[in-house]
């Protein structure tokens, strides 16, 4: 059976009508099935990189049938037929050793490291949270992580964007220049650009110069550490969102190579197009919504064990997977990249006093987070909105982390979870330069909490902090609970907080905090305890 997939400069299967005619996405990678062929599930092996050609290769072959052509951009060589043409990608040795350093291994699969270029716009009269030489640090630590090699940045101050290439024309060259002094293969753009705007400077730059954004950058990362079935298809989702509005006018050569003869030609493809993506779209969509109500029904069976639910929130890298490892002994990812979890991960943490919670480790946040990512990733973040508690993590060492705390706070209004009560814990305090005067300024806020996830310091704090805001959350009851009902005595010492028992010929009175559900569980027999004496 026969696949299309189109992504960066790969176009696959010979039968495809899209391939057929050498169709060329500018970003970013998207697994497109023509409507002829069979439908989901997707090939989430083909969840590659559009940012590395020959992990494309590599993946498209092993993933295809043998009669699927692999083909370049013009849709009659393949990449190796290039290679061996003697253009830019380099060749490996037989026996493995690269011949190249830039290839390089990225998560767990060996790319080549491609030449960035990246460029930012600084807004005049806009209030930016992140200054632009921020904002491009974060945008090489994510191309870093995509696995590309920066080679260079520059920005420009504009009122407002050019809308032909976003940039002005003197910056543009400027740019173009660079390309060749650097031998750049990529210009990623710190804000997302519309299709024109990422077709014309294509075109500009010439050769083999890919331009990018960011949207489509964190895409491209989100795909590469798509794990599961789930995450696969959240990213297949947004990617293809992102993808729809891009098809606009890439069919106008149509048009001219007819000699302007059949006005309209581009036009009708574009719309046989967008209807195949939609059609995908909504194949995605029905899929995901099942695997929700398989997450739903997991969900609800462990609510039925009576544990507070507590997600960790926050800017990503910011610490939460180190800090769920610690208190549980996961084995969840952590690393100094950006985005290294995207599926949430609940452990059960005992504390000292034989209390417990769940601890969920969910999807980091980012400044201009795509909101077809946000969209796609709801099911997901749904872990946020059932838990009781937000404990919203943050790098205290980062220069930025002001900033960030604002953009997760976006992130979480977005996402409609205010209301749940929080508590904000500064993470990596072994970093910062005076320890002890960042604890001073905590204690003089009331719900913040000083830790090292990574040495375990302040982690008892934490989780008495955890039950502190636990309990807020909570309703304050006294009742009498019948003998016959000791199940429930005894859930109540295990969710909620009990201050006082006592036993009597009735039953056992209790005064105790508990979580609401179980408040309406006990209205009975807080009536019973009014004529208690
Ligand atoms: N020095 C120091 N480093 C830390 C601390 N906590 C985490 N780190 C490091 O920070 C990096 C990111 O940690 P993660 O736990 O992966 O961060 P995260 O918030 O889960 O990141 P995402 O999954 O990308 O959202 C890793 O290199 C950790 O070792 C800490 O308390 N001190
Ligand atoms: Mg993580």
């Amino acid at each position: 059976m026969s696949r299309a997939v189109l992504y960066g400069r790969v176009i696959q299967s010979s039968s495809s009508p899209l391939f057929q005619r050498g169709y060329r996405y500018l970003s970013p990678p998207i697994p497109i099935l023509p409507l002829c062929l069979s439908p989901l599930p997707l090939p989430l092996s083909l969840t590659t990189s559009v940012l590395h050609r020959d992990s494309a290769v590599e993946l498209a072959s092993s993933s295809f049938d043998s009669n699927d052509a692999v083909l370049p951009l013009n849709g009659t060589e393949t990449e190796q037929q290039s290679q061996d043409k003697g253009e830019r990608l380099p060749k490996k040795k037989e026996d493995g050793v690269v011949s190249d350093n830039r290839y390089k291994l990225r998560n767990g699969r060996e790319v080549f490291e491609e030449k960035a270029y990246l460029v930012g716009v600084e807004r005049k009269n806009h209030v930016q949270e992140f200054g632009i030489e921020e904002s491009l640090k974060e945008l090489a630590h994510l191309a870093d992580t995509a696995g590309l090699l920066v080679v260079g940045s520059t920005y420009q101050k504009l009122t407002s964007p050019n809308p032909r290439t976003y940039i002005g024309s003197g910056k543009v060259s400027e740019i173009k220049s660079a390309i060749h002094a650097l031998g750049v293969e990529t210009v990623i753009f710190d804000d997302e650009l519309s299709a024109g705007q990422l077709r014309n400077l294509e075109k500009i730059f010439g050769g083999d110069v890919r331009v990018c954004d960011r949207t489509a950058l964190i895409l491209d990362i989100f795909n590469q550490r798509a794990a599961t079935h789930e995450a696969s298809l959240q990213v297949s989702l947004a990617q293809m969102e992102y993808q729809l509005p891009r098809l606009t006018k890439m069919w106008t050569h149509l048009e001219r190579q007819a000699g302007g003869k059949v006005k309209g030609m581009g036009e009708k493809q574009i719309e046989v197009d967008k209807r195949i993506l939609r059609n995908q779209i909504g194949i995605l969509k029905k899929e995901l919504e099942s695997v929700r109500k398989h997450r739903k029904q997991y969900r609800n069976r462990r609510f039925s064990v009576p544990v507070p639910v507590v997600s960790l929130v926050g800017y990503t890298n910011a610490g939460k997977s180190t800090l769920l490892n610690q208190l549980t002994g996961a084995d969840v990812l952590a690393e100094d990249k950006l985005f290294a979890t995207l599926d949430p991960t609940t452990r059960r943490v005992q504390m000292k006093n034989g209390k417990e919670f769940l601890l969920t480790d969910t999807v980091g946040f980012i400044q201009k987070l795509p909101t077809t990512l946000i969209a796609a990733f709801r099911a997901t973040l749904e872990e946020i909105s059932e838990s009781s508690l937000l404990v919203h993590v943050v790098d205290i060492s980062h220069p930025l982390a002001e900033q960030q705390i604002n953009a997760v706070d976006k992130v979480l209004s977005e996402l409609d979870v205010l209301s749940i009560p929080r508590l904000m814990v500064w993470n990596k305090v072994d970093k910062v330069s005076d320890p002890k005067k960042l604890r001073q300024e905590a204690e003089k806020r009331d719900d913040v909490v000083c830790i090292s996830a990574l040495s375990g310091n302040g982690l008892q704090e934490f989780c008495n902090s955890v039950q502190d805001k636990l309990k807020d959350s909570m309703v304050w009851v006294e009742a009498l609970v019948p003998f016959e009902n000791g199940d429930l005595l005894s859930t109540i010492h295990q969710v909620g907080m009990v201050e006082k028992t006592e036993y009597t010929e009735q039953g056992t009175y209790i005064k105790a905090h508990v979580p609401l559900r179980f408040a309406r569980m006990l209205t009975p027999m807080r009536q019973l305890c009014v004529s208690q004496p």
